[in-house]
């Protein structure tokens, strides 16, 4: 897949068979479209082109607000749709310029002459250019014209699409992150460095590395303890991860930290990736570090009768 991050860089083609869209956790039900947008692209000999916005709409109009979390990183989103085959991968983002094109001009100086559009895939639902004025009249107002066919995706499945983000959102940050990877397709995971924490957990038998996120818009799962996977250059470990604030030590930040098994490296400063398989509990606050010690040898034994149960 070609990934182009400004339109510039695009060089038009003959024949492209595009969808334009978020595709936040390309799930299940963006799968089945994208999957569309290959087969069409494949047996009427075009390219598939998705249209994708980063940044993110309203992390532009407002930057200051954290509230939008999504389920991909951008650099996530690009690997999945390579796998799924998409031959171009168009990230622009959502400037002035280009959220003021009229309907005409979108169409005109975007699909036709930057991309070359000659197949569309778009929910019958979909808005664009400048107030959201552009829609599937438009589309096929100048379709003619232009020389482009449209293929609507019908209202109960741009509903599933909807419905399936909504509930992936809502389960990884209720902690079912089992059912968040059901409707995914794929384990929900994030990537990291590793940082220092205060050095207590080496202190218990149990050190942890700590994880910061780049991404201030990643999804966090809810509080709690993981079963998990470590991966770290070409190496894969098992692990038990750790969401939450420390309550028995009266921590004072939200901690992402895993310990990971049958390991023992200084790993400050690697990138990690740690993909979330089954909650195991929920975070609790302890009399103290004995107490907390004997939990996560309870927990350490669950979450290996967990790797154990999956094979
Ligand atoms: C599997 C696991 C479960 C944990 N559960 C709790 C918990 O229930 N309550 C809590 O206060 N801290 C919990 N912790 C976090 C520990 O308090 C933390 O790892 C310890 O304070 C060491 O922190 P450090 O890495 O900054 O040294 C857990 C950590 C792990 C790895
Ligand atoms: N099995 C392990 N799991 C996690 N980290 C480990 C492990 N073995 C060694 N380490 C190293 O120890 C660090 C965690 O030790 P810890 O005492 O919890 O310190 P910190 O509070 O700085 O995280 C990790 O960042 C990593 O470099």
């Amino acid at each position: 897949m070609k990934t182009y991050h400004h339109f510039s860089e695009f060089k038009k083609l003959d024949n492209a068979v595009a969808t334009i869209g978020t595709f936040d956790g390309v799930h299940f039900g963006h799968q089945k479209i994208i999957k569309r947008l290959c087969e069409l692209a494949k047996s009427t000999g075009g390219e598939s082109v998705i249209l994708t916005f980063f940044p993110h709409p309203r992390m532009i109009i407002d930057p200051e607000n954290q509230d939008l979390k999504l389920i991909n990183t951008i650099e996530e989103k690009i690997k999945i749709l390579s796998e799924l085959g998409v031959d171009h991968l168009i990230i622009t983002p959502f400037t002035r310029d280009f959220s003021n094109l009229s309907p005409a001009e979108y169409i005109k100086n975007i699909l036709v002459d930057t991309i070359g559009i000659k197949q569309l895939i778009v929910g019958y639902d979909h808005r664009f250019a400048k107030d959201r004025k552009g829609g599937m009249q438009e589309l096929e107002m100048f379709s003619k014209q232009f020389d482009y066919k449209i293929e609507e995706i019908a209202k109960q499945d741009v509903d599933d699409v909807a419905v399936s983000s909504t509930k992936i959102r809502k389960a990884l940050l209720n902690g079912e992150v089992a059912l968040a990877a059901s409707y995914l397709g794929y384990n929900f995971s994030i990537h990291g460095r590793v940082i220092k924490g205060d050095k207590i957990g080496r202190t218990i038998g149990f050190p942890t590395a700590n994880i910061f996120l780049e991404e201030t818009y990643k999804l966090i799962p809810s509080d709690g303890i993981y079963a998990v996977t470590v991966d770290m250059g070409t190496e894969s470990y098992k692990g038990m991860a750790y969401i939450g604030q420390r309550p028995t030590i009266n921590g004072m930040t939200r901690n992402i930290e895993v310990n990971i098994f049958d390991f023992n490296k200084e790993i400050y400063g690697q990138y990690i990736t740690m993909t979330f398989l089954e909650f195991l509990r929920h975070d609790v606050k302890f009399t103290g570090l004995e107490a907390l010690k004997m939990q996560l040898q309870k927990d350490k034994e669950d979450t290996l009768s967990y790797f154990k149960k999956i094979g």
